[in-house]
């Protein structure tokens, strides 16, 4: 018997944030994709001369098609770069062509986390067909720019955490769990800095994170920090050192910064011995991760005057060489299918994660791949939207920026939509919710 699911959220809905977004917000992205590329023109003449410049060319003509197709909801074409799982992106589409009766998919009648998935894979389709710039990020500038932007919010962050660094291995759980609920939230809210909520407008981290929390708090819809502290803590006692945290990466910027933070602050404290990073393989909805952008915000931070993010910097650096730190990429995350799929997409992934204690998600995106991007009813319980991925113990930490979201309590919704109409896609609004590890 097949399962009846909720309907996948899609631009088909005109009075939809999925409508909204593939009508206006991809158009403008693109845009301004073009014109950050563009700007490079200098620099790029420079450094490959002719060839870099037919390249360039060649990637702004590729968007600026690919913004039309998107404008006037052509069908979804193959990807032919000959790269980067293009064979599993192919066979994607031709299911969807199956499973519509032989409809190829078009950018507004269908599953928006496919099509919007399917516009970043495009825009590096462009960038894998240079002969020259083929390790182009078109949105570096973008990145780099917004931490640089949100210095004084992580020079406060770092400093409040080098301040308690050597008080937490020996601290008493009546302080340091405060502490602990601290480093989530802060890594929590650190998801409101996205660059494509905002269209690529800047969204950076300017108040004090710190003193943010406190107001921030109301907005939390479901908290489940208790449950993961008391799991966590059992796990500590049982493991005898030996817990093993994965956080599957969203933004650059503060929010890493942030996810670095934590990851600190629960090593030192040993709470857990090892954490694995997971970044994305190539550039993906403006903001997020790459190993480059990793790699680029530890050398900031080791290279900064500010004497907090120069140490961690420091020994950030030293824990990827000593494996406290490990950063793993997988084209899993790349690709459009949502979690409950890993399992036969991606086993070996999904082999790996079985071995974690704990798996952080962060993020919106993280979040509609979690619960397969679908108009679940707001009480649906978390676990049941997440339709068996369950390969360890995991916990989404979510700003809303998608018209989806599981777990509530009956009337909750009311409320918050009392605040605003738009609850659900402003970010304001955020979920901490867990789910403990499947007993075997
Ligand atoms: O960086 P995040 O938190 O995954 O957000 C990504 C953004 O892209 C979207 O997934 C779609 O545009 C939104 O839901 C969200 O605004
Ligand atoms: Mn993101």
């Amino acid at each position: 018997m097949t399962e009846k699911l909720p309907p996948s959220l899609s631009a088909k809905f005109k009075d939809s944030f999925a409508y909204e977004t593939i009508k206006d917000r991809l158009p403008v992205i693109l845009a301004k994709t073009v014109d950050a590329v563009h700007r490079l023109k200098n620099d790029i003449k420079e450094q490959h001369g002719e060839a870099g410049m037919e390249d360039l060319k060649s990637i702004n003509g590729k968007l600026s098609k690919l913004r039309n197709e998107v404008q006037t909801d052509k069908a979804i074409i193959p990807i032919h770069d000959g790269r980067l799982n293009f064979e599993v992106w192919n066979a994607y589409l031709e299911k969807i062509t199956c499973d519509n009766d032989g409809r190829t998919p078009s950018w507004f009648q269908d599953a928006w986390l496919y099509v919007e998935c399917y516009m970043y894979r495009r825009i590096q389709e462009a960038v894998e067909e240079c002969k020259v710039l083929k390790t182009l990020d078109p949105f570096q500038g973008q990145k780099d720019q917004a931490l640089l932007s949100s210095a004084d919010a992580v020079s406060i962050l770092m400093e409040f955490l080098e301040g308690i660094l050597g008080n937490l291995p020996s601290m008493d759980d009546s302080k340091f769990r405060p502490l602990f609920d601290q480093f989530f939230e802060l890594d929590l809210w650190g998801n409101k800095c996205d660059l494509s909520i905002s269209a690529g407008h800047d969204n950076f981290q300017t108040e004090s994170p710190i003193a943010m929390l406190d107001v921030f708090r109301s907005f939390l819809l479901v908290d489940n920090l208790n449950q993961m502290w008391d799991d966590l803590h059992k796990l500590n006692k049982r493991k005898d050192g030996s817990v093993r945290l994965d956080i599957v990466l969203d933004n650059a910027g503060f929010e890493l910064i942030s996810d670095m933070c934590l990851a600190e602050f629960l090593l030192t404290s040993k709470m857990v011995s090892e954490v694995h990073f997971h970044p994305k393989r190539f550039p993906w909805f403006v903001s997020d991760t790459t190993k480059k952008d990793f790699i680029w915000t530890l050398e900031t931070c080791r290279t900064s005057d500010n004497k907090a993010m120069a140490d961690f910097g420091q020994m950030w650096e030293e824990r990827l060489v000593d494996g406290s730190w490990i950063i793993k990429e997988h084209d899993f995350w790349t690709l459009p299918h949502d979690y409950h799929d890993m399992e036969t997409i991606a086993p070996d992934l999904y082999a790996d994660l079985s071995k974690s204690d704990l798996i952080l998600f962060k993020g919106d995106l993280n979040y509609r791949k979690l619960v397969g991007d679908r108009n679940w009813p707001h009480t649906t319980p978390f676990d049941v939207a997440l339709r068996g991925f369950r390969p360890s113990a995991l916990c989404a930490l979510r700003t809303l920026k998608a018209d989806v979201v599981v777990g509530l309590l009956e009337g909750q919704d009311r409320v918050a939509c009392k605040h605003t109409a738009r609850w659900m896609v402003t970010g304001e609004f955020a979920v901490i919710q867990y789910c403990e590890k499947k007993s075997q």
